[in-house]
């Protein structure tokens, strides 16, 4: 389903970033933890499409991504990629489902049963019609949790979630993000350094090496 294999990446040439291989099948987990600055947005950056690696493969659905450019990338990560992001990336001057409805539209999709479907399983259908600037901060990441997922992407990868959420709404958000991964089959992966979200998914690997 993903797998990630020999990464080589640095920004600067002296200072490679170690990448964890990875592989996962669907409906599978990971958990990638590390402290500030080991790498986690990259990892996921390279693994979501955003961040070419100098070597090595990241395959998705049996897809060689980087071996796709421009406009077919982007159309592949659109169907196939959820990103979930510490702040939600939802358009500010459109509703919630508005918001929803763009997404399938970028991919072609036009499942608005799934839009529906999605708004009530994370408890924001009486949501669907209010601006994003209108929602608290927990209810536009559950619209995060929504866009990533409206285009049933085999992989969903979810940037630090909950580090802007109280302990209540980061233990929702994980709970659905979670939830929702399973029921579509596809395969999760959290980075993060929250360690409320530790005891949540127990395949874990520690940027840097350790276990
Ligand atoms: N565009 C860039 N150019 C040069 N160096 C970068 C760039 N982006 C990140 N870095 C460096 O690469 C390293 C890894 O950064 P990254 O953002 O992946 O870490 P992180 O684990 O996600 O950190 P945090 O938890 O603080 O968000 C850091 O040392 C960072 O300063």
């Amino acid at each position: 389903m993903i797998l990630a294999k020999d990464i080589l990446f640095y920004y600067e040439k002296e200072r490679a970033i170690p990448i964890p291989d990875v592989a996962l099948q669907e409906g599978e987990e990971l958990l990638v933890l590390g402290a500030s600055g080991s790498g986690k947005t990259t990892v996921l950056n390279i693994l979501g499409g955003l961040l070419r690696p100098i070597s090595g493969v990241v395959q998705i659905d049996n897809t060689s991504i980087y071996e796709l450019k421009g406009a077919r990338l982007d159309k592949f990560r659109g169907a196939n990629i959820g990103m979930v992001f510490q702040k939600p990336h939802i358009l500010a001057p459109l509703t919630v489902k508005e918001n929803l409805r763009l997404a399938q539209y970028f991919s072609g999709n036009s499942d608005h049963g799934l839009i529906d479907r999605l708004l009530k399983d994370l408890g924001i259908s009486h949501k669907s019609a209010s601006k994003v600037t209108a929602l608290s901060e927990g209810e536009a990441q559950r619209v995060s949790i929504a866009r990533a997922l409206v285009n049933n992407p085999k992989v969903v990868l979810a940037d630090e979630p909950t580090a802007s959420l109280d302990d209540e709404n980061a233990e929702m958000v994980i709970h659905l993000l979670k939830e929702q991964a399973k029921k579509m089959r596809s395969a999760l992966i959290i980075v993060t350094h929250d360690h409320r979200v530790k005891e949540h998914v127990s395949n874990q690997i520690m940027m840097g090496g350790k276990r």
